[in-house]
């Protein structure tokens, strides 16, 4: 396990074959695991034992074997320790109805240890932060879903944590909710320097926060990279054109042009984030040239000629068995279960 410290470029989490057993479930099976500073994704399916992970990295419950270190502090025989230093949103519902966010988060501060005066200062910037204002004096009974995930987030940050772990927050969010989320995710880290462990099964939104992501399914470890690796550049060049009155199928116009010449293309449309596209092999400079010149022969418009990036979903193929599976073969990636056989929703991709 590397040592562990918060100073920037070496861990802040370290697990070593952490393995958590419940009577019919392996919820974590021998997981090692470094995590650096920055805003980092758990991504796994449902039941692939994120929020194990997490409680047991607040001290909160017991691992069956194995060791972890958060801040480098041990969680076998640290949790009040790490708790102090270390923010928490947990998923569920956990909030009370009766009381205000304001009235929440000033609680929550105080058991931490801030003093009333600070208690409160602290709580007013921090809704403010999370983007709660007037409705900050109202019962949290009547908030809506992302409301209450706000609140949540800012129990977490009140006391000024070095680390964060945020447990599905954008749960139950619709698409513009989701992004506010995330927005407000990774301000945390870039206004106030704070790391943030987040997990999700949506596997596009982790892609666009975090700098480094940790996927786990049936409990192990399928893969722990920085986002710009899963997102490589490839050779792979990705065209969009214009239909003309000429050419209505613009894009089959531009494929049968480049068969002619001897490029093989193939439809991208079915891609995550591709439209109507184009894929080919790009051959260097000349490539460029030649399909910019065979658009324009077509008299089309071009609308987008770029490297396709690979996306975080590639990690994942559907066999029919919701497999996942390595985006190389140079990765394998095997298919674990839960020892009850079951295996939980996979993980998806939201687009
Ligand atoms: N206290 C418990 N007793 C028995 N089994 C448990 C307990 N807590 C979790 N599990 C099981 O361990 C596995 C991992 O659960 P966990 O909640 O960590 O998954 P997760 O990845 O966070 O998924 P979700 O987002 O659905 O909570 C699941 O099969 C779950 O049913």
């Amino acid at each position: 396990m590397a040592h562990v410290t918060t100073v920037e470029g070496v861990t802040v989490i370290a697990t070593e074959s952490l393995s958590k057993r419940f009577p019919r479930v392996t919820a974590l099976d021998r997981l090692s695991v470094d995590v650096g500073p920055g805003v980092t994704g758990l991504v796994g399916a449902n039941g692939a034992g994120k929020s194990t992970l997490i409680k047991i990295l607040l001290g909160l419950s017991p691992a069956t074997e194995g060791r972890a270190e958060v801040l480098g502090l041990d969680v076998a025989t640290k949790g009040a320790a790490i708790r102090e230093r270390v923010g928490y949103m947990p998923e569920h519902d956990c909030l009370p109805p009766d009381v205000s966010a304001t009235e929440f988060v000033v609680h929550m501060a105080r058991m931490s240890g801030l003093p009333p005066t600070a208690a409160r200062e602290r709580t007013a910037d921090t809704l403010r932060h999370v983007g709660l204002y007037e409705e900050r004096y109202r019962p949290i009974g009547g908030y809506s879903t992302g409301m209450k995930q706000r609140v949540k987030l800012a129990q977490a940050l009140v006391h000024d944590p070095q680390l964060v772990f945020l447990d599905e927050p954008t749960n139950g969010l619709d698409p513009v909710g989701r992004d506010e989320m995330l927005g407000l995710i990774r301000r945390i880290h870039t206004d106030f320097g704070i790391s943030v462990l987040v997990t999700s099964h949506l596997l596009g939104e982790l892609e666009r926060t975090c700098d480094h992501v940790v996927v786990v399914d049936g409990g192990k470890l399928l893969r722990s990279s920085s986002t710009t690796d899963f997102t490589q550049t490839t050779t792979t060049l990705a065209v969009e054109v214009t239909d003309s009155d000429e050419h209505p199928d613009g894009t089959g116009a531009v494929r049968d042009a480049l068969h002619a010449r001897g490029v093989r293309t193939e439809d991208g449309s079915g891609l995550p984030g591709a439209g109507h596209v184009l894929l080919l092999t790009a051959q260097g400079e000349e490539t460029y040239d030649l399909v910019r010149d065979v658009i324009a022969d077509l008299g089309l418009g071009l609308v987008r000629m770029e490297q396709r990036r690979h996306h975080i979903a590639e990690v994942f193929r559907d066999d029919g068995a919701n497999t996942p599976a390595s985006a190389s073969p140079s990765t394998p990636l095997s298919a674990p279960r839960n020892d009850d056989g079951q295996r939980k929703e996979a993980a998806g991709h939201d687009g």
